[in-house]
């Protein structure tokens, strides 16, 4: 049986222990021969590489490992590249949520301002790694769930047209593992779902169970007094901001009883409530720095100190286990059915075609065949609108290097009250990524 040789981008990532401990729990399923990590930051990717070197020696000495920053030795040789990059770090994160605040504006790594300006220095990032990975390893494939996923994707359709690359998203996962255990189901995987967005930004219309019963109104019953807030305990979230996003879902639902809806969607309908239960002196990015951050690079530094793993606290990403269901499906043409965050093609009928959709696609070894979900409503029909156009805009502006195309985005986001205070966010986010930012003109 082939086994498989995986680079990891954006090794130093604090996602990448728990994935690497996911998917040597799933070796059964996907088997391994090569695991390596990349990063453009070698001081950062080792302590994690330093770890994962001795994670993998006592857990699965058969599989060769290796950490570079060199993108010949990263990309020659591989099936599969999995990327999960965040050019300019927490530091720009921190910027990316708080300058928007000064302006009383919604401060979110991927919603509004924020998503914006990180957009505009991940497009760079994830194209270099596409154009590394065609030039070393021309048949292999980039599963891709770099943020904002949906600004990203939109910049491969346009400029990388013909590339292998398939962008995905664990929040509909995460919401769905959720609904699983709202209904006492065993695994999301009983339930078969319809959905339509854009990433971030989305509604299930339809969810069975595998007989074909109607599980959404128990669904819609429990949402709309808990939102997707569980009973199981070891369902919540270790943060609180999490579970206030999770519960905060209950007042979003009420604009259309008739769906679900993604968490996110609370940044774009209940902004001023965001907005004023945030602290502009400690936004997310300060929670994940002395949380997350904090704790994953605790636990590799304590690795590498006592030279074993033995002992660690750092635990398998479970939930990220999609990322082998989706390696698995391209590899083995297995058509498993998952959301993907594709170009529409007819899939919502009633909309741009060219624009990158989230819907259930059918993925085999060719890539991904979106599912038909029909025509979506007026209401959600005029919101993605809007939002599309954010994002088309700023993959225009990035390539464009136009700073009118940029303000056109910001002024266009439901977040933004109005153009003058785009401008202004703008100009002040301008200023701090022109290491990252192309020069607009
Ligand atoms: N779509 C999803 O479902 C999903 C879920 C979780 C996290 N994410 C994303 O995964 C990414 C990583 O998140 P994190 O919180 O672990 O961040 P992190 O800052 O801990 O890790 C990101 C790593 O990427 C590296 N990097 C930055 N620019 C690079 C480049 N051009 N080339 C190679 N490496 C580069 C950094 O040095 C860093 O080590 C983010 O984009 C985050 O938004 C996506
Ligand atoms: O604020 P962060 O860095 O913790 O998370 C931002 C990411 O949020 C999503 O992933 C969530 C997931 O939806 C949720 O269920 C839970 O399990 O945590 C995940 C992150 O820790 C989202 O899909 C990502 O794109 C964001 O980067
Ligand atoms: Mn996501």
């Amino acid at each position: 049986m082939k086994r498989f040789s995986i680079t990891i981008a954006g090794g130093g990532s604090t996602f990448t222990p728990g994935i690497i401990l996911m998917l040597l729990e799933h070796m059964d399923k996907l088997p391994i021969d090569q695991i390596k990590l990349y990063d453009n930051d070698e001081e950062r990717q080792a302590i994690v590489a330093g770890a994962c070197e001795i994670l993998l020696k006592e857990r699965a000495p058969e599989i060769t490992f290796e950490a570079t920053t060199d993108p010949e030795i990263a990309f020659t040789g591989i099936d599969f590249v999995m990327a999960h990059i965040r050019v300019g770090k927490y530091a720009m994160r921190e910027k990316d949520e708080k300058i928007p605040l000064k302006y009383g504006v919604i401060g979110q790594e991927t919603c509004g301002p924020g998503g914006i300006a990180y957009g505009m220095r991940s497009i760079g990032g994830v194209l270099e790694i596409v154009d590394y990975m065609e030039k070393y390893s021309p048949k292999a494939w980039m599963l891709n769930y770099s943020n904002p996923a949906a600004i990203v994707a939109e910049a491969t359709r346009l400029l990388r047209p013909n590339s292998k690359i398939l962008n995905i998203c664990d929040m509909p996962i995460g919401i769905e593992e959720l609904m699983a255990s709202i209904l006492g189901l065993s695994s999301r995987k009983e339930m078969e779902v319809k959905y339509y967005g854009l990433n971030h930004f989305g509604w299930w219309f339809d969810i069975r169970d595998k007989q074909g019963n109607d599980l959404l109104p128990a669904l819609r019953k429990h949402v709309s007094k808990h939102g997707y807030v569980t009973a199981d305990k070891s369902k919540q979230h270790a943060d609180q901001s999490w579970n206030n996003t999770f519960a905060k879902a209950k007042d979003v639902q009420v604009l259309d009883p008739m769906t679900l809806p993604n968490t996110y969607l609370k940044y774009y309908f209940y902004s001023d409530y965001e907005v004023a239960h945030a602290d502009p002196t400690y936004t997310r990015a300060n929670e994940v720095m002395a949380g997350r951050e904090k704790f994953v690079f605790g636990e590799c530094k304590k690795i590498i100190e006592n030279q074993t793993a033995e002992g660690t606290e750092l635990h398998i990403d479970e939930h990220a286990s999609y990322i082998v269901d989706l390696a698995r499906a391209i590899a083995y043409n297995t058509k498993e059915r998952m959301l993907l965050i594709v170009e529409n093609n007819g899939s919502l009928l009633n909309f741009d075609s060219t624009a990158m959709v989230e819907v259930p696609c059918i993925v085999g070894s060719n890539g991904p065949e979106p599912l038909v979900m029909g025509e979506i409503p007026r209401f959600q029909k005029g919101l993605m609108e809007q939002q599309v156009a954010v994002e088309k805009l700023v993959v225009e502006a990035w390539h464009e290097q136009s700073y009118q195309k940029l303000w056109q985005a910001l002024t266009l986001s439901k977040t933004v009250p109005s153009a003058s205070v785009a401008k202004a966010i703008l100009d002040d986010l301008m200023e701090v990524n022109q290491e990252f930012w192309p020069k607009l003109h």
